[in-house]
């Protein structure tokens, strides 16, 4: 779990390996507040009894290297086999959110704690559990697993090594995976929500390449349609935003890799940008960002449900610069977060069966 008492923060737990499994289960109880003392997610009914036992949809990992090993070190996340009980602390993980920034993501954990009225045992607070490394950050509340990446396909990756290791070594069932970012939109009003349905790179083309032993491996990326469908119909009518489904252009840079004229290089002209995004738009892309590529690819090669919800910051067709308010951007990087809010609570049937109430 995420929470560790004010108390407790400030003594660190010492871990060895070979330590007893009973001692260590005590403390990993103690540090991080057990599953029993937050208010339990409501899929524990027979039907879902079954489905907890069904081995089919236990996360599998394509390396057969890591049943040889005796410790998997997750070295960007400070957290081990052999220190940490991860079944005991991240065994039931329903979902993995995943955004760029380590303090959007923390607002983010607040938030879904409320949402989802995950109760913290009292003098508890929620802790970044990755808090011995600036390389990412890490939360867990309750059936949520919230996790910042940083910018760019290659921190993606990484975080996605890693975390893909952790749902697998703590026997993770039926996980689904969401990235809630910010982008640029084409052709849609500032603060719009976009659900990907497809992701393409900076050549339309729908695949992640990764270069592996000196050969391009092409993972074809592909999202849920069903979680697409999903969050779509997570809109509400008095909502002030709009929700649209589109493409989502995946890029390697943020300036010449998304047409922009005002990096520290140009070497095309303003119509060769409006032309590009014109023909974007016209194959349907409707955001561009930076991880969605990487991260459908990944997700896919691993047999694991994911999608992508991302708030539009600005509407490429009218300029480059991001010049909104604070008030505002704090605003609208929230707008996705309530949507995958409704779309998790609907799934962990809390509240309202029939809608995506919040
Ligand atoms: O998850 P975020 O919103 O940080 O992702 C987008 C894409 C780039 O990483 C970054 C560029 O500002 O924002
Ligand atoms: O224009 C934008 C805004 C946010 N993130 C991006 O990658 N591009």
């Amino acid at each position: 779990m995420g929470f560790i008492t004010t108390k407790q923060r400030a003594r660190d737990v010492l871990f060895w390996p070979g330590m007893n499994k009973q001692i260590e289960k005590m403390i990993i109880s103690v540090r991080y507040c057990t599953s029993t003392e937050v208010q339990p997610s409501r899929m524990t009914d027979s039907k879902n009894d079954e489905h907890e036992k069904d081995n089919r949809f236990v996360v599998k990992l394509k390396n057969p290297h890591l049943k040889t090993m005796t410790e998997d070190v997750l070295y960007h996340f400070t957290l081990s086999t052999s220190t940490h009980d991860l079944q005991d602390m991240f065994g039931d993980v329903k979902f993995v959110c995943c955004s760029g920034s380590p303090k959007r993501i923390a607002v983010f954990a607040e938030y879904i704690r409320d949402e989802l009225s995950i109760k913290l045992p009292v003098g508890c607070t929620l802790e970044n559990i990755a808090n011995k490394t600036d390389r990412y950050a890490l939360y867990k509340i309750g059936p949520v697993l919230a996790v910042s990446h940083g910018m760019g396909m290659p921190s993606v990756s990484i975080m996605l090594h890693e975390i893909l290791k952790l749902v697998y070594y703590a026997k993770c069932k039926d996980v689904t995976f969401i990235r809630i970012g910010t982008s640029g939109g084409i052709g849609l009003d500032a603060g719009t929500v976009v659900v990907s349905d497809k992701v393409v790179d900076g050549r339309f083309r729908p695949v992640f390449e990764v270069p592996i032993l000196g050969k391009v491996v092409a993972r074809p990326a592909i999202l849920h349609p069903q979680i697409a469908n999903d969050l779509l119909h997570c809109k509400k009518p008095d909502d002030v935003f709009k929700i649209v489904v589109g493409t989502t252009m995946c890029t390697l840079d943020f300036y010449e890799g998304q047409a922009r004229v005002d990096g520290a290089f140009c070497n095309y002209t303003e119509q060769d940008k409006k032309e590009f995004l014109q023909s974007a738009y016209a194959q349907g892309v409707r955001n561009m960002e930076m991880e969605s590529l990487c991260f459908a690819a990944t997700l896919h090669h691993a047999d694991i449900k994911c999608a992508v919800v991302c708030v539009t910051l600005l509407d490429r067709m009218h300029g480059d610069q991001i010049s909104m308010s604070h008030d505002e951007y704090e605003e609208f990087q929230v707008r996705p977060q309530r949507v995958v809010a409704r779309f998790m609570r609907r799934k962990l049937r809390l509240g309202s069966q029939a809608s995506c109430d919040e």
